[in-house]
């Protein structure tokens, strides 16, 4: 059994899937190493094997997780790490080492499921999207804050929008102007995200020509599939580009 993991800015995607069949067993979404351990010790006896992940956190962050999972389960961890090409795709960046790693698995991923042209759009913390030529060739991408990052922008840098995540998920039933602080903050960023992802349609179009993929992935990727009807949602395809950039056999 292999456990895999993308360990994100807020969260940490887990999943275990059996080696030989590549097929998943278990896994979840956790908040810390601690809830991880929780759940993985909690599973009916899965002999971990081996363990492959993908870090956006820091290097001690990410060293000290390892290392617990070694004491726990005996196994060692392979991490992703950059590379400038890979399967068909050259990094784009300038200094290939800095581009996000979720985002390097993502493109991975993408272009070994669609092999031609790719937007790869990743709805998290942080919404990151990247763009793929046909040849594999890696143009870049862009970052902005994701719902997370611009509703506590809001809530912490106003003296007056105060609400909890409770009332915030009701917001967003509907989409019409809001009658309450919550709905208008709530909708307000819905908006800015959905017109994120229509100018990265655009901006596709114009570098990609019009025979390309667009992938969705990340926590709020549902959030913006009603606007972008064509789009591939994946919710593990940075755990299909892992698979591609940390080979266990
Ligand atoms: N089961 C879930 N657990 C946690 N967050 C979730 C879940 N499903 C959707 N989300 C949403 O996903 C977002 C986080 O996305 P994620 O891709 O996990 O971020 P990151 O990779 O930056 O940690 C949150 O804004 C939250 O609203
Ligand atoms: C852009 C990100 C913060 C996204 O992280 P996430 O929202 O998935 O937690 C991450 O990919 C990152 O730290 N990237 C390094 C900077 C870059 O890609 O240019
Ligand atoms: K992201």
């Amino acid at each position: 059994m292999i456990l895999e993991l993308d360990c994100g800015n807020s969260f940490i995607k887990w999943r275990v899937i059996d080696g030989a069949q590549a097929v998943t067993v278990i896994g979840g979404v956790v908040g810390s190493d601690s809830e991880l351990v929780s759940a993985l010790l909690a599973m009916p006896a899965p002999s971990l094997t081996h363990c492959r992940l993908v870090s956006v956190r820091s290097d001690d962050e990410t060293l000290a997780l390892t290392r617990r999972l070694d004491e726990l389960f005996g196994i060692e961890s392979v991490c992703a790490r950059p590379a400038l090409e890979m399967a068909g795709v050259r990094n784009g960046y300038v200094e290939y080492q800095r581009l996000g790693l979720d985002r390097w698995l993502a493109v991975l991923g993408a272009f070994h499921l669609a092999k031609k042209p790719c937007l790869v759009l990743d709805l998290g913390t942080a919404v990151t999207s990247d763009l793929v030529m046909a040849d594999g060739e890696h143009l870049g991408g862009f970052i902005c804050p994701g719902m997370p990052l611009m509703r506590n922008q809001l809530r912490t840098h106003t003296r007056r929008i105060r609400y909890d995540d409770e009332a915030a998920s009701r917001a967003l039933d509907e989409m019409a102007p809001g009658r309450t602080t919550v709905e208008a903050v709530e909708r307000g960023c819905l908006l800015m995200l959905r017109g994120f992802v229509l100018a990265q349609m655009e901006l596709a179009k114009e570098y990609l020509g019009d025979n390309f993929e667009v992938f969705l992935t990340g926590g709020d990727a549902l959030l913006v599939r009603d606007v972008l009807p064509g789009a591939r949602v994946l919710p593990d395809l940075v755990f299909v580009g892992l698979a591609i950039a940390c080979p266990l056999d």
